[in-house]
């Protein structure tokens, strides 16, 4: 599946029209996770379809949804702006951006630096990129373009082989272990515990998908996550800040932000 994704973004990308540049505040999503609003911190996803789930949200107003996650106390957003697979658009990235106050990530597939000034203009302040679709030279060449432009990355890998050999490569500030695996979709949170040995103190480290309830929680938070990124369990919950009050058992937002 993710070739199939890389082989519509390279299609995507020869035809790609920029985007006119809109004008927003940055805020650092390296900050923010750094300074939790709980005891681990929040990048909440707005997505309304995925590849595994099909249609996940049928009613979709993404800036409701973005305005329901910043009241629910979520530190930065997570949007997806891939459209064939995801059902996202790089508009409902720019509106929440103007509206929401709270740091965000580009959530699609980025593997050429044209991307990178389509995300500078779209409003976005941290983009993905994802170990293993383009050499490791080449993602440290992005990313080095991405933070020239002044936006930072989540770098995100699936195995302990593609952190180490990336980390002979680079250091990246923010680090993602995706818990889903790409070829059979199934999510395992031991790849947090295993993979998450392996993440650098000085980078931030962030769990991704599959994580539903606060047991999944408590779990990634053992095993060294300062953050996590959740898409689907609180795209299905009553309201955004319901999802994740529930996420969290009722944990208080810390009162020194
Ligand atoms: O979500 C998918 O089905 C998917 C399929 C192929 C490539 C990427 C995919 N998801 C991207 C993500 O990283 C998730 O949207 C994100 O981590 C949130 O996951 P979840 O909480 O399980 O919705």
């Amino acid at each position: 599946m993710l070739n199939q994704i890389i082989e519509t973004k390279r299609t995507e990308i020869k035809s790609l029209v920029q985007p006119s540049l809109v004008n927003v505040q940055k805020k650092s999503l390296y900050q923010a996770l750094s300074k939790p609003n709980r005891s681990i911190g929040l990048i909440a996803e707005v997505k309304k379809a995925s590849p595994s789930k099909g249609i996940i949200k049928e009613d979709f107003n993404p800036l409701e949804i973005a305005l329901g996650y910043e009241i629910g106390g979520a530190d930065a957003l997570s949007v997806l702006t891939d459209r064939p697979y995801f059902k996202g658009h790089r508009d409902y990235l720019s509106a929440i951006k103007q509206q929401v106050n709270l740091p965000v990530l580009r959530k699609d597939f980025i593997i050429d630096r044209v991307q990178i000034e389509e995300s500078v203009r779209m409003g976005a302040d941290a983009i993905l990129l994802i170990a293993g679709v383009v050499p490791n030279i080449e993602l440290k060449r992005l990313y080095e373009e991405a933070a020239g432009a002044g936006l930072e990355c989540l770098v995100e890998v699936h195995a302990k082989e593609e952190l180490e050999s990336l980390l002979h490569e680079f250091t990246p500030s923010i680090i993602g272990v995706n818990n889903r695996n790409l070829k059979t979709f199934t999510t395992d949170l031991s790849q947090t515990e295993t993979i998450g040995s392996l993440v650098p103190r000085n980078s931030l480290f962030v769990s991704e998908s599959g994580i539903h309830v606060t047991e999944d929680l408590e779990r990634v938070k053992r095993a060294g996550a300062h953050a996590v990124l959740v898409g689907e369990s609180l795209m299905r919950a009553e309201s955004p800040a319901e999802g994740i009050d529930s996420l969290y058992g009722g944990e208080h937002i810390a009162a020194t932000r």
